[in-house]
C-alpha cells in the first residue's frame, strides 16, 4: 500500500485507490485486445476483475473520452489509449534506486517497470562489494556520488531502497542533484522541500489491510 505525504502533494482530481485500480485495468484491457475484443464493458471488465460496475465505470469515466455504448461497450483501442495517457505511459520517466540490496536489486530487474513509462538507468550504494557491480545491465555506483550523478543523468526520478537510518541522507542527497519525486520504501518519515514529489511504500500495511478484511470475513461467517 502506498502513503502519499501530504504537504508536498497536490490534491488529486482521482482517489488514490481509482489510481491503484488503472494499472490493473489497463493489463486487462491489453489483454482482451491481444485475444481478439475490439469493446469491453464495464460490467464485463467488473465482473473478470471482481469489481463493483459502478466502480469501474466511474473509473473509466475519469480517465477516458470514450464514451461506452450501451450495447457493445467502450472501444477498446481508445480505452487503451487514453488510460496510457493518464498513466504517463509514453513519457519515459529515469530514475535512480539507492540501496542495491534484495527489494532495489528486485526493482533494478523487474522489466515491465517501461510499459508504465519508468526506466531505472543506474543503482547507487555503500557496499565496495556492490559498487562496479551491474545489476540487470544497470551499473552500480558509490552512493558518495549520488548528488553528482543524478544532475549530470538528469533523472527527476529517485527510489530509496536503503536501511531507514540513511534515508534522509539519501534523500538531500537526491534532492540536491534535482530529484523532484521520490519513491520510498524505507520505513522513515522523509522532510522535503515543497517542490518535492514523496510516494511511501510499505508492503506491511498492504498485508495488515488484507489481515483485517479476512479477519472481518471469518468473523462474519461465525456469526
Ligand atoms: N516498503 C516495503 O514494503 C519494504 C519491503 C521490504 C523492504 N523494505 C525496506 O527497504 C530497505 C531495503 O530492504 P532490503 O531487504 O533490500 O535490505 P538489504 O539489506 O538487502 O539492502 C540494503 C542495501 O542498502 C545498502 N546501503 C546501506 N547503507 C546505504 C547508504 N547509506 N546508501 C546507499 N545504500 C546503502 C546496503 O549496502 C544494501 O545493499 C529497508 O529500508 C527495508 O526496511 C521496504
Amino acid at each position: 500500500m502506498e502513503g502519499e505525504q501530504v504537504p508536498n502533494t497536490k490534491p488529486l482530481s482521482i482517489s488514490r485507490q481509482s489510481l491503484q485500480r488503472m494499472p490493473l485495468y489497463l493489463e486487462h484491457l491489453k489483454k482482451l485486445r491481444a485475444d481478439g475484443s475490439s469493446h469491453v464493458s464495464a460490467a464485463f471488465l467488473a465482473g473478470e476483475l471482481g469489481l463493483h460496475p459502478v466502480q469501474v465505470r466511474k473509473d473509466l469515466a475519469a480517465v477516458s473520452k470514450v464514451d461506452g455504448n450501451p450495447r457493445i461497450g467502450f472501444a477498446l483501442e481508445g480505452l487503451i489509449e487514453d488510460m496510457e495517457e493518464f498513466l504517463g505511459c509514453k513519457n519515459a520517466h529515469e530514475a535512480v534506486v539507492a540501496g542495491v540490496g534484495n527489494l532495489g536489486r528486485a526493482l533494478l530487474s523487474y522489466k515491465n517497470f517501461d510499459r508504465y513509462g519508468l526506466s531505472i538507468i543506474a543503482g547507487f550504494d555503500s557496499d565496495p562489494a556492490v559498487i562496479g557491480s551491474t545489476v540487470h545491465g544497470k551499473e552500480i555506483f558509490d552512493v558518495s556520488r549520488l548528488t553528482e550523478l543524478c544532475g549530470r543523468f538528469t533523472v527527476h526520478i529517485g527510489i530509496i531502497t536503503a536501511p531507514a537510518q540513511y534515508a534522509q541522507d539519501i534523500c538531500d542527497a537526491m534532492v540536491r542533484g534535482g530529484i523532484k519525486a521520490i519513491w520510498n520504501f524505507a520505513p522513515a518519515h522523509l522532510n522535503v522541500p515543497g517542490d518535492v514529489i514523496i510516494s511511501n511504500e510499505n508492503l506491511a500495511a498492504s498485508f495488515a489491510a488484507l489481515s483485517s478484511r479476512l479477519r472481518q470475513r471469518q468473523e462474519s461467517l461465525c456469526i
